[in-house]
């Protein structure tokens, strides 16, 4: 913890309004029988009666790795029933006025309280965007935002005071919001943009001594977190980035219906519908020691509705020392060139370079020339009926590209979540649009079928402090796609289907599962060994690519990996049968297709595993084993990111033996929670 942690834990901007409105109980505010929102989180599937049983609801403690013990002493207290009573009765009002600032701002309120400072930052930034909206006197909100005042003050905008008590009202919230989004960012140890957006709010308002406070917290913060970053070591550019990234849990939101959460047995079953090159399925996999590593012995029929657990690749049959496993084309790859470029395909992301492709097939649509097909069928992808370049069409999203691509050695550092999002939502939303058209309902973000395969990395419930917290940033986590979502004409204050929590559960879900590869089309290029690409991070002219593959994104690690893959066709020396398909055709250099194939031989039923860190015993070519050892330490530290404690392999394990014995000797042991502590407690 920082030393910030009591002020962060208790800050209270308003504790008048919220105690009381806690203390009054809820019942006479809420009415249960006429909630428009179905209230069935089987996260939170007893009655509020039931709340005190459990001795911590740790569903309940937040994603804000400062809250948990002041909830959990809020638990103690037996206070948790009239929060969640509280949370219902706004996100009701909320439904019946979704105009009004100050219902987003008691939310936001009350959200931080309970530890959830990622969407209480992102409802407050809402709460921003409404009343920025009417004191500018922006047509899209003015009359919507002023109505919504004039009704909850009582005063009829033909009164003559309305004007000045509403506009007076609008100021006040102001503030509110700015002290809101000020706290919300320092409980997600957001202290670079929290310091950011404090000199605003302190240019405004300088004599605040909210404000003030708040920002002195998000000084000290960051203050804390830059020396002990220094002290450890890294370089330069990871010192900035990483000093300037904040840090959450990634958690499960419990107010949210917990079906959405799900991956049924049908889901499955429609992956394995033409799954891979017919060797292999998807199945219920058990994750454990390496003795228990296999598939659970339970059919999907058993597990009925439920949730399906972690997944993993299995073996249908026999399968052979270099057998084709499978060739997946992404569903979308994005990287830090933006399409209207024209340097690679909008689809598939094949390079549009010549002699790759010859000009007389590349395609650009006719409605607005802004993007370029390498082929005919990636063209009809794009365009075909209502897909997802109508959505985009004649939009200009190149502020996506600012400064993408900067980041932390992995690559395209995490910057490629909101152009990523940006494609998702496209598709998401023309194929919403679609079913309107066909009168039906439109299918809830997080069960359409490329966002419902995903899980996210969320640690055991019962776990009050995650291992390990995760990378998030206001602009990319919480600015960039409520502007996608509004460019995209959604409108996130009455549709309920794009709340934060949604918006950030997808985001978490492609952390998870995308992969990344480099492509690098300079002459000098000649390397043919996808492990080293993967580690070649330092080329100029490399282009990184993140791609959502739809049936790749199922395979575990293991540093006993039996399953190599290489990523996008990497570079024009690549050798043909890397690049050739199920029958016989030829991928495009460059695009994002993902190919993987066995490395020994497979015996029917057994998992097939890849690596994700490139060569996982750490050793390259002429190197030496002090090297390899560094390597091997470094993508222990990596693979925590995904899981802690190994994968599960012979190596990791006596890894692990070895380390609790170095430790019990005062020896040196393998320091594997690095990563734990760089973000944890910085
Ligand atoms: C790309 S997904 C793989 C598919 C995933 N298991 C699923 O159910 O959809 C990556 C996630 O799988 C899990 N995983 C992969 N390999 C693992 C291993 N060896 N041990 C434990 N968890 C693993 C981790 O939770 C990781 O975040």
């Amino acid at each position: 913890m920082t030393p910030s942690e009591p002020r962060v834990g208790k800050p209270s901007l308003n504790p008048g309004r919220l105690q009381k409105k806690m203390a009054a109980g809820l019942a006479s505010l809420y009415d249960p029988a006429d909630d428009p929102i179905p209230w069935d989180s089987a996260l939170f599937n007893g009655s509020e009666e039931d709340v005190g049983k459990y001795e911590v609801r740790s569903e309940w403690v937040g994603t804000s790795q400062f809250f948990i013990e002041s909830n959990v002493e809020l638990q103690e207290n037996g206070s948790l029933g009239s929060l969640i009573n509280y949370h219902k009765a706004i996100e009701h009002d909320l439904f019946q006025s979704p105009y009004d600032p100050l219902i987003h701002l008691d939310y936001a309120e009350l959200v931080n309280k309970s530890g959830f400072t990622d969407i209480s930052t992102a409802i407050s930034h809402r709460a921003l965007i409404l009343i920025e909206g009417f004191l500018s006197k922006a047509p899209e909100f003015y009359d919507q935002v002023r109505n919504a005042l004039a009704t909850r003050l009582q005063c009829h905008s033909s009164g003559p005071c309305s004007p000045y008590l509403i506009e007076k009202e609008a100021q006040e919230l102001h503030l509110q919001a700015y002290r809101h989004l000020l706290n919300g960012l320092l409980g997600c140890a957001c202290f670079w943009d929290g310091l950011v957006k404090a000199k605003i709010a302190l240019d405004k308002w300088p004599e605040d001594p909210v404000l003030s406070a708040i920002r002195k917290s998000l000084k000290e913060g960051f203050e804390d977190r830059h020396n002990g970053l220094k002290a450890l070591g890294p370089d330069q550019e990871d010192l900035v980035v990483r000093t300037r990234t904040g840090k959450i849990y990634q958690k499960a939101y419990p107010w949210i219906p917990a079906d959405l959460y799900k991956r049924a047995p049908a889901l499955v079953r429609e992956v394995n519908e033409n799954f891979g090159a017919g060797n292999c399925e998807v199945r219920p996999v058990n994750f454990g020691s390496r003795s228990s590593l296999s598939a659970l012995p339970v059919s999907l029929e058993a597990r009925g509705k439920q949730d399906i657990g972690p997944l993993g690749v299995f073996a249908t049959r026999d399968i052979k020392a270099g057998e084709l496993v499978m060739v997946d084309q992404s569903i979308t790859a994005v990287s830090s060139i933006s399409p209207s470029k024209f340097e690679h395909c909008d689809a598939c992301h094949a390079t549009l370079k010549a002699p790759f492709v010859p000009e007389s097939q590349i395609i650009r649509p006719d409605c607005c020339g802004a993007v370029a097909y390498c082929s005919r069928a990636c063209y009809l992808k794009a365009l075909k009926g209502n897909s997802y370049h109508k959505v985009l069409c004649r939009k200009n999203f190149e502020w996506l590209y600012d400064c993408n691509g900067s980041g932390v050695s992995a690559g395209a550092g995490h910057k490629w979540q909101k152009v990523m999002f940006l494609r998702i939502m496209a598709i998401i939303i023309a194929d919403r649009r679609q079913q309107i058209l066909e009168g039906k309902t439109p299918t809830h973000p997080l069960k359409h079928h490329i966002v419902a395969r995903m899980a996210a990395n969320y640690a055991p419930i019962e776990k009050l402090h995650p291992n390990v917290p995760s990378d998030w940033e206001y602009h990319e986590n919480i600015v960039a796609p409520t502007k996608i979502l509004m460019m995209l004409d959604v409108n996130i204050f009455t549709d309920r289907d794009f709340s934060p929590e949604v918006i950030q559960t997808i985001y978490w879900r492609l952390e998870n599962n995308v992969s990344m590869s480099i492509v690098d089309f300079s002459p000098s290029r000649q390397q043919t060994h996808a492990s080293r690409q993967i580690s070649d991070t330092s080329n100029e002219n490399a282009v990184h690519l993140i791609c959502l593959s739809p049936q790749y994104l199922f395979f575990n690690h293991s540093c006993e990996r039996n399953v190599s893959w290489h990523g996008a066709i990497s570079n024009p020396c690549v050798s043909l049968d890397w690049i050739t398909g199920y029958n016989g055709q030829i991928m495009k250099v460059g695009s994002s297709t993902v190919f993987c194939k066995a490395i020994r031989d497979v015996k029917e039923s057994e998992e097939l595993k890849i690596s994700y860190v490139g060569d996982p015993s750490g050793g390259g070519v002429d190197e030496s084993k002090e090297m390899a050892a560094g390597r091997r330490k470094d993508m222990r530290i990596g693979l925590e990111k995904w899981f802690v404690g190994g994968c599960g392999c012979e190596l990791c394990e006596r890894e692990t033996r070895e380390m609790s014995v170095c430790g019990t000797n005062g020896g040196e042991a393998m320091d594997l929670n690095l990563l734990s502590k760089l973000g944890g407690q910085m």
